[in-house]
């Protein structure tokens, strides 16, 4: 598979290091200013910046290039993506989180969140904590881990830091090298429920993203992870 890497950071160094050793080669390198040529690319992996992602990808809708993307903090306009997609009979998966592991762990959070929704003692919080580079917050994970909760809750948004006082508040933490821990939980006066996912390192994320771009080759659509992993 011929793929492009969108972003060349962190990420886009794990992602050609896992593409690599799975067979793939790496037909494009494209970081912030360089010119925006995908080589015959049959599939980009976009892990940019929130200011960048859109763009990226309403350029390879256009050129017919299906289009993996994990980059966070751009979903106000994942709407017209979704449509800049459908025009051009695109295919495209966007997650907040490519890691088997925290696919995983969104299936057991809205499972508790549906066990809890009766359960009106226990006070309901998230907090993720992350490496002190990371560009925005709360981070994507977070707010997906809050309308899981959501779903399930009288309560009808999330804020950050519990900026106002009747929302699901996500504490966003930045701290050291930290690659992502999401905890989500509840709290009552004689006890505390809680769930952890902690990334030990970001091969996770990476191996996810490239698997990915295998599962997408040949189908047009607008597909999650959960279609990948068949969870
Ligand atoms: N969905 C998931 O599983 C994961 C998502 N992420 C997200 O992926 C994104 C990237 O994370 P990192 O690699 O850690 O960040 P990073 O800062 O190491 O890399 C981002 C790269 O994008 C480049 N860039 C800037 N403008 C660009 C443009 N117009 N086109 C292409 N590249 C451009 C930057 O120069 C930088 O090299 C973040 O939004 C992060 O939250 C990170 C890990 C896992
Ligand atoms: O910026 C990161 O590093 C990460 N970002 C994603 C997010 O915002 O949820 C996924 C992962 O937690 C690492």
């Amino acid at each position: 598979m011929k793929i492009a890497l969108l972003g060349y950071g962190r990420m886009g160094k794990m992602i050609e290091g896992i593409a690599l050793d799975r067979g793939h080669s790496i037909v494009a390198k494209i970081d912030n200013n360089d010119p925006f040529e995908l080589n015959g690319a049959e599939v980009a992996i976009d892990f940019s910046t929130p200011d960048a992602a859109f763009g990226n990808l309403t350029k390879c809708f256009a050129q017919g290039v299906p289009v993996i993307c994990g980059t966070t903090g751009w979903l106000d306009r994942f709407d017209e993506a979704v449509a800049n997609c459908s025009k051009h009979d695109g295919g495209f998966i966007y997650a907040s989180n490519f890691s088997l592991g925290v696919n995983l762990f969104f299936e057991l959070n809205k499972k508790l969140a549906q066990m809890m929704q009766p359960q009106k003692d226990y006070k309901t919080s998230l907090t993720e904590i992350h490496h002190i580079h990371k560009l925005d917050a709360p981070s994507g994970t977070g707010i997906t881990l809050a309308e899981g909760v959501l779903a399930h809750s009288d309560k009808e948004n999330w804020s950050l830091d519990g900026k106002v006082a009747e929302d699901l508040p996500i504490y966003s933490i930045r701290e050291g090298e930290v690659p992502g821990t999401h905890t989500v939980t509840y709290e009552s006066k004689v006890d505390t429920i809680e769930i952890t996912h902690e990334a030990h390192n970001r091969e996770g994320f990476a191996l996810g993203a490239v698997v990915a771009a295998e599962w997408i080759i040949g189908k047009t659509g607008i597909f999650t992870m959960k279609d990948v992993l068949g969870l």
